[in-house]
């Protein structure tokens, strides 16, 4: 039985984590009380008991707990944005190449991919890799997401009716999933991004807008790139060009559709000149993006069923 110890078990994604793995006979989770998730002490012990440790922590404390890890056997699964481009840690996405799971499943070091991220990877690696969007092109990026993405913080906010309907942040233009969009993707040029946050829960979008004249080919070779790219996978659903079912209310696409689960949906439209191109990905920011990936992580490194506690 694998020892997992969820390092931030009582934040957003450590308690999703938590909930999907109770129950489960191949898993042992070793656990602090509420009061002891800060001792440095308590969670030293664990960190250093567990066969797998999965950090669901902020940043700087990610980094204090990988510090603390002195069992060689321990492997590390984390959440934060501390590792992501790091050379030494694997990048967590599971679909981002052919063979990124054996590099997953070899590592003990698991950068989890971030939650815009997994979205604007997923759009952007198949259509540069295969040439329709060239590497160097200047692009943009719009993204909403639930409230939960910004962690206990933000939920409070939400929740005692002190937030906005809807807000675009990140007005900078230097969020912190850049350096991973672009390094992963294969971007030369850093795109703009921009951010947004609304008054629901979870649920996540993200937009590449696009003109043709931006391309290397048409919109249906951009959507039959996605069907072959995405064709063996369980989480990544790749729809058809112009796929209408997906809108509600004659042509609304709701942001939270996927909550509770680990999919991610491709979802390329285009103008009927062909002209103007939005290619969308959909997704849960706390499901594949965060805690669902980190799932999925974990059973890749344990050789188990890739969709375990997952469907
Ligand atoms: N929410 C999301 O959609 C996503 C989050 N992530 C990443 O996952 C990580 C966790 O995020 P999230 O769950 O949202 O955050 P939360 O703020 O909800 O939870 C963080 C948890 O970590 C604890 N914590 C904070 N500092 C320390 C410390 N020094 N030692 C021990 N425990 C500590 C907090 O305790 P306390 O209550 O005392 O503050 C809290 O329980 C972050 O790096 C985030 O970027 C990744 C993808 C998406
Ligand atoms: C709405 C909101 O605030 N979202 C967070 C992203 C969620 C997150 O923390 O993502 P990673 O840990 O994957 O980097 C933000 O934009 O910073």
């Amino acid at each position: 039985m694998a020892r997992i110890f969820i390092d931030g078990e009582h934040g957003t994604t450590g308690l999703q984590i938590a909930e999907r793995l109770a129950g489960r006979s191949d898993i042992e989770l070793l656990s602090l009380p509420l009061e002891r998730r800060r001792s440095v002490e308590h969670r030293r012990e664990l960190l250093n008991a567990a066969d797998v440790v999965i950090l669901c922590l902020p940043d700087d404390a990610a980094i204090e707990s990988v510090s603390m890890i002195e069992n060689a056997n321990t492997a590390v699964i984390d959440a934060s944005t501390a590792h992501r481009i790091n050379p030494d840690w694997v990048y967590g996405f599971a679909e981002l190449a052919p063979g990124q799971r054996d590099k997953i499943r070899a590592s003990k070091r698991i950068a989890n991919v971030g939650c815009y991220a997994t979205a604007s990877i997923a759009l952007l690696r198949p259509i540069i890799e295969s040439g329709l969007l060239p590497a160097d092109a200047a692009i943009n990026l719009i993204g909403v997401s639930g409230y939960s993405g910004g962690g206990k913080a933000l939920i409070e906010v939400q929740e005692s009716g002190q937030g906005d309907p809807f807000a675009f942040y990140a007005l900078g233009l230097s969020h912190k999933h850049l350096p991973e969009i672009q390094m992963w993707s294969g971007l030369q040029t850093k795109p703009v991004f921009l951010p947004s946050v609304g008054h629901f829960p979870t649920g996540m979008l993200v937009a590449l807008p696009l003109h043709a004249s931006q391309l290397n080919g048409s919109a249906q070779q951009i959507a039959d790139c996605y069907a072959s790219w995405y064709a063996n996978e369980r989480f990544v659903h790749a729809k058809p060009l112009n796929t209408q079912d997906v809108l509600v209310r004659g042509g609304f696409l709701p942001a939270q559709t996927l909550s509770n689960t680990n999919v991610l949906e491709v979802l390329p439209y285009a103008s009927a000149s062909g002209e103007e191109l939005v290619l969308i990905a959909r997704l849960d920011n706390l499901g594949k993006g965060a805690s669902g990936s980190a799932i999925q992580n974990l059973n890749i490194l344990l050789g188990c069923d890739e969709a375990a506690s997952l469907e």
